[in-house]
């Protein structure tokens, strides 16, 4: 989410916090925040920043930082190192990884990536997704821009899960489904939302799958039909109206039984992660993917 009437950077290169993180530079801002990439004086590290005015309407890095503290130590998870506010603003301070998907397949030739890469990313990302999951909680707004590849030597293969501003708790005090409310606000972003969520209703754990589906016929496809279209009721319409079945043809085989198994759930349905992630091993077994293989952009 961009948004629109830009306003002064919360903070300003140089500017330290707390007599440890300087920050260097702004590496975005997207719809509730601000990220800087900032140093570590103390461990000399580089670290992720995520700032937000104490003046903005919708505070979500409450949130954020308790997702994010649930999530520790599961793969695909930026370390958590502080949190904190001032009178300006409130910070999460994060392991900084390296560039997000959506900038990684712009980058590529004809803006796709190979079936190889796909099937590797979706691996990992069902995994990441999986994990959130696991700790209670729906992401809401799965897209490309929201996973990042890390960067060092250790980290340059593992896809990390960012931005929990839009998650919700899905499961109630005795661990059952929570019970979903008739009408919600629509949250997450519209290239990339389920059709469900379109209409308004609670989303559950298989309107995060829906994302990712949607993710990967992009991946591979390099855009998506609704892709022009700005208003959310009209790509609602357009989404319900399209035979998804005809993605398939683009797809590896094993996408049929993915797109078949996320059709079949409902709001309270576990989806079944392993049955996908089974599915995505076919297909690399079928192509003779090999697990480290080059991915594309390290080509
Ligand atoms: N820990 C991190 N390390 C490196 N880059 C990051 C990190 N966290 C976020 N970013 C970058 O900043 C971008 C925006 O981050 P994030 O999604 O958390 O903020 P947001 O304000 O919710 O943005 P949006 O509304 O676009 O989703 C990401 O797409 C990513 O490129």
């Amino acid at each position: 989410m961009a948004s629109v009437d830009r306003k002064e950077d919360i903070i300003q290169p140089g500017f330290i916090i707390r007599e440890r993180w300087k920050v260097r530079k702004k590496l975005g801002g997207g719809g509730f925040g601000e990220i800087y990439e900032a140093l570590d004086m103390l461990t000399e590290e580089q670290i992720a920043l995520k700032v937000e005015s104490t003046l903005q309407q919708k505070q979500v890095l409450k949130m954020e930082v308790a997702v994010l503290k649930k999530l520790q130590g599961k793969d695909h998870v930026c370390k958590f190192i502080a949190c904190g506010r001032n009178d300006r603003f409130n910070y999460i301070a994060m392991s900084l990884q390296g560039r997000n998907l959506a900038e990684l397949r712009r980058a590529q030739p004809r803006a796709c990536f190979t079936i190889s890469t796909t099937i590797r990313l979706a691996l990992q990302l069902i995994s990441a997704i999986e994990a959130i999951h696991s700790v209670g909680f729906l992401h809401r707004d799965i897209k490309p821009s929201n996973f990042a590849m890390g960067r060092l030597m250790n980290t340059q293969k593992t896809v990390y899960m960012l931005d929990f501003g839009l998650a919700r708790q899905w499961v109630g005090n005795s661990g059952e489904v929570r019970q979903p409310r008739n009408v919600v606000g629509f949250r997450g972003t519209v290239r990339y939302a389920s059709i469900s969520a379109h209409k308004n209703k609670e989303m559950g754990r298989v309107d995060d799958m829906w994302s990712l589906f949607y993710m990967l016929v992009e991946f591979i496809i390099g855009q998506l039909p609704w892709r022009k279209i700005k208003d959310k009721e009209q790509v609602g319409i357009m989404k319900e109206k399209y035979d998804h079945k005809s993605f398939l043809k683009y797809l590896p085989s094993q996408f049929h039984p993915f797109l078949s198994h996320i059709t079949s759930l409902n709001y309270s349905d576990t989806p079944d992660y392993s049955f996908l992630r089974g599915l995505m091993y076919q297909g690399m077994n079928a192509r003779g993917i090999k697990d480290d293989d080059p991915f594309d952009w390290e080509k």
